[in-house]
């Protein structure tokens, strides 16, 4: 059966998550399919920030690091998002950003696994997940080698020199999603630990670090999560591994006792020992208004919607757009994607350029991936119709070859 507007009004009518879109301000006239890159401001940030900048800072002054416990803070918000990634409390820290998060934890992990010099990954990782291995391996002298290749191909790649398996549990292009308890187990098999990375994950789809028996995960705050531009990041550290780590900068936040202000470093127990300096209060503040938005949607209805929306979206753009070069790029099968739909498209850029100036916000990844990102929380069954309307419009009608729309900008 066609969709039609009228099938997918009825599906909003029934949707259990409908009124969590009320939570957060969407422009008027704006179809927002980007909130896997920058999630939308909650309706409760600006309060809870005013709050903290009046009350907090303004009047509480240094005091508020005691009276409003903000030094706990990277950890009350880590135990709050450890609730959305299946990880018991005390082994997630927010601190720092996901890149410097990944930094720490691969470094820590090469670390336990001194005598192995191979970092594998995949083809297509996140740019900046495959810069921090390469630095890395710079700074650690050029000993590790650092072995890409394509998903299907990471399992018999496991041999005994394999220290850390890094991987992206959602790929950011395809949306193509890993099978974290399989890869972790065939890893754990091997000897070799893996760090994951949630960017595309937390508080979009169902993940169990602990029932996976994950060793290290990073995660990102301001997609899924809507903590607002450059939200600090998060971290996980198995308990089991949490003694015997060394990470490789060491704060004074880190330290046992920082107020002994002592000239030698000796760590935190715990997760606590991930942190690095001061951490920004603001940002954490805000963070922790899209955490408990998300802490309050079933994780099931969550992925569910998700599902249901990509499916739609797929089958909609076939039926409306047939014969338009687009291909999909992410897999079909909804178990097998995380929480957005890509097409390859071979102008891609001006296409999405000429969609956003319709207000049908998604993005471009290089070479040709238009994508769009599926919020549950936010996101209505008709406004698929609507954003599948202008993209079939704007093909049709070539709008996009128009010279503005080809201008390239610094950040797409
Ligand atoms: C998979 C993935 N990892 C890491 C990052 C980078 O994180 P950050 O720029 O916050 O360090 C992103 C997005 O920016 C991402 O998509
Ligand atoms: N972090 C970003 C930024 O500072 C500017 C523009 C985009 C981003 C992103 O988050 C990109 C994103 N991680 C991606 O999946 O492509």
């Amino acid at each position: 059966m066609a969709w039609t507007l009228a099938r997918l009004e009825a599906l909003d009518r029934e949707d259990g998550l409908s009124a969590f879109r009320d939570e957060f301000r969407l422009p008027e006239g704006v179809v927002y399919l980007d909130g896997n890159s920058l999630g939308p401001l909650p309706r409760g940030t600006p309060g809870r920030i005013a709050a903290v900048l009046e009350q907090e800072w303004g009047d509480g002054l240094i005091r508020s690091w005691n009276d409003a416990d903000w030094i706990g803070l990277p950890a009350r918000v880590g135990d709050q998002i450890a609730g959305l990634v299946g990880a018991p409390a005390g082994s997630v820290l927010v601190a720092d950003s996901t890149s410097v998060n990944l930094f720490k934890l691969l470094a820590a992990g090469l670390a336990l696994r001194p005598e192995r010099t191979v970092i594998l990954t995949e083809d297509g990782n996140f740019p900046t997940d495959l810069y921090v291995a390469q630095g890395l391996a710079r700074h650690l002298g050029d000993r590790h080698t650092i072995r890409n290749l394509p998903p299907e191909a990471l399992v018999s790649a496991l041999r005994p020199d394999v220290a850390v398996l890094l991987l992206t549990h959602v790929n950011y292009r395809t949306g193509a999603l890993h099978d974290m308890a399989a890869l972790t187990g065939a890893a754990h098999r091997n000897g070799t630990l893996v760090l994951w990375d949630l960017a595309h994950s937390a508080g979009a789809v169902p993940v169990d670090l602990a029932g996976c028996d994950a060793d290290f995960a990073v995660g990102c705050g301001y997609k899924f999560l809507n903590g607002g531009p450059g939200a600090p990041s998060f971290l996980y550290v198995a308990p089991r591994l949490q003694a015997g780590i060394r990470y490789p900068i060491t704060g004074w936040l880190g330290h046992a006792e920082p107020f002994g202000f002592h000239a030698d470093f000796w760590p935190a127990a715990g997760i606590g020992a991930a942190a690095i300096g001061t951490p920004s209060i603001l940002a954490l503040a805000a963070l922790q208004v899209g955490v408990e938005i998300a802490l309050r949607a079933p994780m099931r209805a969550v992925r569910e919607k998700s599902c249901r929306l990509g499916d739609i979206l797929i089958e909609l753009v076939a039926q409306e757009c047939p014969d338009r070069q687009l291909a999909l790029a992410t897999p079909r099968e909804a178990a097998h994607r995380g929480s957005q739909v890509s097409f390859r498209h071979p102008d891609a850029y001006p296409v999405m350029q000429a969609l956003i100036a319709h207000g049908v916000i998604g993005d471009f990844r290089t070479p040709d991936i238009l994508r769009f990102g599926l919020t549950p929380l936010t996101i209505r069954y008709a406004d698929l119709w609507r954003a599948v309307s202008v993209l079939r419009d704007v093909l049709e009608s070539g709008e996009w070859r128009r010279e503005v729309h080809r201008a390239r900008r610094l950040v797409t």
